[in-house]
C-alpha cells in the first residue's frame, strides 16, 4: 500500500495556508502536473518515438528547436488552455505571449511563464531535462491579458518549480513557503511527497559552469574558478567541478548536495545566455526559498526590471556561502595583467 502524500492531497493541504484561496492555484498546478506526466511518458521512451532530434526549424532564441521542445510547449499550453485557470502564456519556444481566451478561463487570473524542455543539447543522449515554470497573478484589470502581466520582477510570483526527468522524474516547487520535492511513482501514475521541505546547505564543494567558454569569461569569474581550484583543505578545496548542461539538473544536483552555479556573461552574450521570465526567476524563487542565494553578480535576480520576454541574465546561484564568495570575486578590481597566485587565499 503507498501511504505517499499525492501532490494533489498536498496542494490541498497546503490550500489551508491561504485564508482567501478558492482554488484556482491548486487547479493550475493540477494542470502543470497532468502535462508534465504526459511530457514524462515520451520523455521515457524517446528512443522508440519519433521525438528525437531537430523539428527543422529555429525559435526566437536563434537555437535550433528540438521535437520535443515542440511536443511539450503544446502539451503545457494545451493542459493550461483547457484547466481554465490561466489566462496568457509566456513560452520560450513563442516569440510572444499566447493569450488564452477560452470560455473556461475568462476570468482566469494567473499567467504561466514556462521553459517547456530544458538541456535540450541533452535530448538525444538521455541525460537528464527538464521543465520550468513561473506564475504569476495578472495585474491588469478585467479582459484580455496584457503583455506587462508577464513582466512582473521575479518579486512577485505566487509560485515556481521545475520537473525533471532523471533516473526517476520529480516535480519541485514552491509557493512561497518553503519547497517540497515530489517523485512521478509510474505504478500509480502519482506524484508523491518524496522530498518535504527541502533546503540548499549554506556551503557546498561543487562548482558548475562550462568551462569551454573559460577565456570569454569576466575576470572575476576566472578568478572564482582558479579559486575554487587551489588546494586548501581548510575550505575543502579544491572543489569538484559538475556540468551536467542541463540548468534544471545541474540546480538539482546543488539544490540536495550544495553547490554552485553560474551561467556569466561573455563578450558575446554580455546578458549571458540564460532567460530571466522562464529559466532565472523561477529557479531564483525555488533555491531562495531553500534558503540559498540567487544574484546578477551583484542584484537579486528577483530584483532586476523585467523589460522583454526573452531577456536574458548572468546568474550566479546555489550555496548562500558559495555566492557570496563568487560576488566577492565580481566586484573585485583586477589589474588588466592580473594572474591569480596560491597565496590569495581570499
Ligand atoms: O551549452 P551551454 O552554453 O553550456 O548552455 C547550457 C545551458 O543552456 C540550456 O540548455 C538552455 O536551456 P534550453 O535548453 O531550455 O534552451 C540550459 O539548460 C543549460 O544550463
Ligand atoms: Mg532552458
Ligand atoms: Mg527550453
Amino acid at each position: 500500500m503507498n501511504n505517499f502524500t499525492t501532490l494533489g492531497q498536498f496542494i490541498i493541504e497546503k490550500q489551508a495556508d491561504f485564508p482567501y484561496a478558492k482554488g484556482e492555484l491548486s487547479r493550475l498546478l493540477r494542470d502543470i502536473g497532468i502535462a508534465a506526466k504526459i511530457v514524462n511518458r515520451e520523455v521515457n521512451k524517446a528512443g522508440l518515438m519519433d521525438i528525437l532530434g531537430s523539428a527543422g526549424n529555429t525559435n526566437i532564441q536563434g537555437e535550433s528547436q528540438q521535437k520535443l521542445d515542440v511536443y511539450a510547449n503544446e502539451q503545457f499550453i494545451s493542459a493550461l488552455r483547457s484547466g481554465g485557470e490561466c489566462c496568457m502564456v509566456a513560452s520560450e519556444e513563442n516569440e510572444t505571449v499566447i493569450p488564452i481566451d477560452s470560455a473556461v478561463s475568462k476570468s482566469a487570473k494567473y499567467i504561466v511563464a514556462i521553459d517547456p524542455l530544458d538541456g535540450s543539447s541533452n535530448i538525444d543522449v538521455n541525460v537528464p531535462v527538464g521543465t520550468i515554470f513561473s506564475i504569476y497573478r495578472r495585474i491588469s484589470p478585467e479582459g484580455p491579458a496584457l503583455l506587462s502581466d508577464v513582466l512582473q520582477k521575479g518579486t512577485e510570483q505566487v509560485a515556481a518549480g521545475y520537473i525533471i526527468y532523471g533516473s526517476s522524474t520529480m516535480l519541485v516547487y514552491t509557493t512561497g513557503r518553503g519547497v517540497n520535492g515530489f517523485t512521478l511513482d509510474p505504478s500509480i501514475g502519482e506524484f508523491c511527497l518524496s522530498h518535504p521541505e527541502m533546503k540548499i546547505p549554506e556551503n557546498g564543494t561543487i562548482y558548475s559552469i562550462n568551462e569551454g567558454y573559460y577565456v570569454h569569461f569576466p575576470q572575476g569569474v576566472k578568478s572564482y574558478i582558479k579559486y575554487c581550484q587551489v588546494e586548501d583543505e581548510a575550505s575543502n578545496r579544491p572543489y569538484t567541478s559538475r556540468y551536467i548542461g542541463s540548468m534544471v539538473a545541474d540546480l538539482h544536483r546543488n539544490l540536495i548536495k550544495g553547490g554552485i552555479f553560474i551561467y556569466p556573461c561573455t563578450a558575446a552574450a554580455p546578458n549571458g545566455k540564460l532567460r530571466l521570465v522562464y529559466e532565472c526567476n523561477p529557479l531564483s524563487f525555488i533555491i531562495e526559498q531553500a534558503g540559498g542565494r540567487a544574484t546578477n553578480g551583484s542584484t537579486r535576480i528577483l530584483e532586476v526590471e523585467v523589460n522583454t520576454l526573452h531577456q536574458r541574465s548572468p546568474i550566479f546561484i546555489g550555496s548562500e556561502q558559495m555566492v557570496l564568495k563568487a560576488e566577492s570575486f565580481m566586484n573585485e578590481v583586477f589589474e588588466p595583467s592580473y594572474q591569480y597566485t596560491k597565496s590569495e587565499t581570499v
